[in-house]
């Protein structure tokens, strides 16, 4: 059987948990992810869609209200994302943040504009209408703003919310219908009291009541496998990391004997991962773990290839091709469960109503082969990082399980920049575990969010015991970040980052230069590729 990746759609276990849902139109923001995230701490269930979606498709999904996101684009420029304006006759609320609400004023019949007074950081923000989504607000509050374009003229049908110094039209409203826009962003922990205000719309102007619940989600989760799977045999992606092995445990709990555990060691993982996930793993679920040596395939894969994308699109591949060789031997497995969370797909571009960018293909989205052969199953697929922690300790994984560092599943093949041989393998792999002994050591790796070493494609000239080298270079990256879709990079002591690079020069032959990576997401990203 052959499935496509299915999209977030309205049968997710996390969607089947309410009838309420906020939808988030993605005009190619950054935020987009945390507009969604600020309205889940609402305990309301909110997706993010293309913004090209259409009424029609929105009747569909039926939500309690609409928010337009950012983006980069001018409203005025050609080709830039629109909107179906017949979203705006539906009768949902509908809040724009920034190009969101310069999208729905030219559309309303207003105008915007490139001003001299762009606003990049904090502003003060002045509320002359405190109703509805700024009930509560003081007069004068700390926003936070990021536009070259503003608003210059509103339609007659709309109202002014609030003004700055050089914006005066940082917040408005429709006189009769529910449409709100806001120059500034309230999904920003910058804007103090933007919770508040993401609050005030989808409970007081959308009517949801905040009853949705990741603590059910468990229940649903297992629900909809049992009625998925029936009486066939389902194969599971585990590398060790939490969210393949909260999909285990959801699995085991779902259909116990069913379920066969996939291990593919590709020569890719951690010193020691392979022994690591073993132990943890059989001291943990009573089921079928079976291991896949494919070092071989997978550094044949990758020989002579370096560019990024190709990397990660033939260790998607090469992955589907593990899994498939071993479903052979079990019969009627037809399903195959991946880790699967909501950045992956949104990363990927994978979303069918989800935004159109590619950041990354992600191993398990938009690196899998078109022909599967497989039905998937992604219980994750809708969920945040920190949320799948949380179900995590829910289902009773351990706190060293759930808090590990992520390990993406193309591993050392995205650190090892340029072409991946078998023997810049092994130096990255020993700089690396000094990276993570260090941290451990010195008693950081939970105030850290995910460290390790990258080789660089750098030789450099150094002096080790009189005598000249030409060697290697390694970065270490630190970062700390609750959900991985933005970071910043890890202000690690002095004294930690000089024993990590005096360790890795002298352990590790081939090496004679240890930098830090000060760069934070975004603009990087957290992997080098
Ligand atoms: N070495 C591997 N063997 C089998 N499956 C893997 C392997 N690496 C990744 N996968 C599959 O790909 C999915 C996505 O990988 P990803 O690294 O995002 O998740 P994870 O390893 O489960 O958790 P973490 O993000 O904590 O590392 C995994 O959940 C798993 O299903
Ligand atoms: O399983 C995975 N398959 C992948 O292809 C992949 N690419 C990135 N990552 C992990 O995702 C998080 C964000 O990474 P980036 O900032 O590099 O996009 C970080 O935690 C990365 O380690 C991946 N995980
Ligand atoms: N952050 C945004 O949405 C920016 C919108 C538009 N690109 C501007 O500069 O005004
Ligand atoms: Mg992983």
């Amino acid at each position: 059987m052959t499935t496509h990746p299915q999209s977030t759609d309205l049968d997710s276990p996390a969607a089947a948990l309410t009838d309420q849902r906020i939808v988030v139109l993605d005009f190619g923001s950054q935020y987009a992810q945390l507009i969604a995230r600020r309205v889940r701490e609402q305990n309301v269930y909110c997706q993010i869609v293309r913004h090209d979606i259409t009424a029609e498709r929105i009747k569909e999904l039926a939500p309690q209200g609409v928010i337009l996101s950012g983006g980069p684009s001018s409203v005025y420029e050609e080709g830039a994302p629109q909107i179906d304006t017949a979203i705006f006759d539906l009768g949902i609320p509908i809040l724009g943040i920034c190009y969101g609400m310069q999208v729905a004023c030219q559309a309303l019949g207003g105008s915007v504009d490139n001003t001299p007074s762009r606003e990049f950081g904090r502003a003060q923000c002045e509320f002359v209408d405190r109703d509805s989504i700024f009930k509560g607000m003081d007069s004068s509050e700390q926003v936070w703003m990021s536009h070259g374009d503003q608003v210059s003229q509103i339609a007659d049908q709309f109202t002014v919310m609030a003004k700055t110094a050089t914006c005066p039209y940082a917040a408005i409203r429709h006189v009769s219908r529910p449409v709100f826009g806001m120059q500034f962003h309230p999904e920003v922990t910058h804007t103090p009291n933007g919770g508040q205000i993401l609050g005030n719309f989808v409970r007081e102007v959308c009517g949801c009541d905040g009853t949705w619940k990741l603590d059910d989600f468990a229940n649903a989760a297992i629900e909809t496998i049992r009625a998925q799977v029936g009486d066939k045999r389902v194969i599971c992606g585990l590398s060790g990391g939490v969210d393949s092995s909260v999909v285990a445990a959801l699995l085991y709990k779902a259909i116990g004997p069913q379920l066969s555990c996939i291990l593919v060691d590709n020569g890719l993982l951690r010193k020691n991962e392979q022994q690591l996930v073993i132990n943890e793993f059989s001291s943990h679920f009573k089921t079928d773990l079976r291991v896949v040596n494919a070092e071989n395939q997978f550094l044949a894969d990758l020989a002579g290839i370096d560019e990024p994308q190709e990397k990660r699109r033939r260790i998607g591949h090469a992955f589907i091709e593990c899994f498939k060789a071993e479903a052979e031997k079990i019969e009627d497995a037809h399903f195959l469960a991946q880790g699967t969370l909501y950045p992956d797909v949104i990363e990927s571009g994978a979303d069918k109503d989800g935004p159109a960018a590619t950041i990354k293909l992600h191993h398990n989205v938009g690196g899998l082969p078109e022909e599967l052969g497989f039905e998937l199953i992604e219980p994750l697929r809708d969920l945040f990082k920190d949320e799948v922690r949380r179900l995590g300790l829910e289902l009773g994984l351990p706190e060293q399980l759930v808090w590990r560092h992520p390990f993406p599943g193309p591993g050392l093949a995205v650190r090892c920049l340029g072409e991946v041989t078998r023997d810049k393998l092994v130096v990255l792999r020993e700089a690396d575990a000094i990276v993570v002994d260090e941290i451990e050591k010195a008693g950081l790796y939970r105030d850290t969010s995910q460290a390790f070493a990258v080789l660089l494609p750098v030789q450099s000239v150094g002096v080790m015991g009189d005598a000249r080298t030409y060697d290697n270079a390694v970065a270490v990256r630190c970062v700390n970040t609750d959900d991985f879709m933005t970071a910043d990079w890890s202000h690690l002591p002095y004294d930690l980052l000089a024993q990590i690079s005096t360790r890795i020069i002298n352990e590790v032959k081939g090496v004679n230069r240890v930098c830090y990576d000060i760069s934070s997401k975004p603009p990087a990203t957290i992997e080098w590729e």
